[in-house]
């Protein structure tokens, strides 16, 4: 199961995790309104993870810029982008796409089947008015009933609590990828907790 690590900022916090948990990915949170936020990316060394950046609503430009910029593989638009944006963005970038949805009740599986041809993953979160990062969990047996094909990432308040549960959600549902973790494993904003993560990320990885 593939391992996301995101709202990172420190530098030595980021060499330590890379290090010692080697995600598959790492997130950088480019939304100024939150407590994680990366105003230089430019200080951000280099991993072995695969670097996330995540927008909320930003236009294209700023996207494609830090895209290149910064070297990101990932581009999760973690906010109201349609289908027409995430489209035209596929074309301008070489970064994998991430679209995020933010659940409250039924999700309507069919507005989300015309990002699949756009997006590498799906990532599912718990709809706040801060848009990510809030540690609330949505309903995820909503998510057994996955029907599409691009498999998706599972987020919104995981905790090392959680494993046997992601692990059976897994076995129900297939298309389930991977993992994002985030508040909380945090020590304090935009930094984890790295032998808290080391803990979770082995009990995942043990088999049933
Ligand atoms: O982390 C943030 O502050 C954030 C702010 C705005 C948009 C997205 C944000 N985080 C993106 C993520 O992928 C988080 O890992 C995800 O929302 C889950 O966070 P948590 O509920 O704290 O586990």
């Amino acid at each position: 199961m593939l391992v996301k690590v995101c709202g990172m900022r420190d530098v030595e916090n980021i060499r330590e995790l890379d290090e010692k948990v080697q995600p598959d990915l790492m997130g950088m949170i480019f939304y100024p309104k939150s407590s994680r936020y990366v105003a230089d990316a430019s200080t951000i060394p280099s991993t072995k993870a695969a670097k996330v950046g995540v927008f909320v609503n930003v236009p294209m430009a700023e996207i494609v810029t830090k895209a290149n910029d910064f070297g990101l593989a990932y581009i999760q638009l973690h906010g109201d982008e349609d289908v027409a944006f995430v489209a035209d963005l596929k074309k301008q970038i070489t970064a994998d796409i991430i679209k995020v949805f933010r659940v409250t009740g039924e999700v309507d599986w069919t507005y989300l089947k015309g990002f699949e041809p756009h997006v590498t993953y799906f990532l599912f979160d718990t709809e706040t008015k801060g848009y990510g990062g809030s540690g609330k969990r949505f309903d995820w047996e909503l998510l057994e009933k996955y029907p599409l094909e691009r498999p998706f990432l599972l987020s919104g308040g995981i905790q090392e609590e959680n494993v046997e549960e992601i692990k059976h959600l897994q076995q129900k549902q297939p298309k389930l990828a991977g993992v994002d973790i985030n508040s909380k494993f945090e020590l304090h904003a935009a930094f984890k907790d790295v032998e808290k993560v080391i803990r979770f990320v082995k009990a995942l990885q043990e088999k049933i």
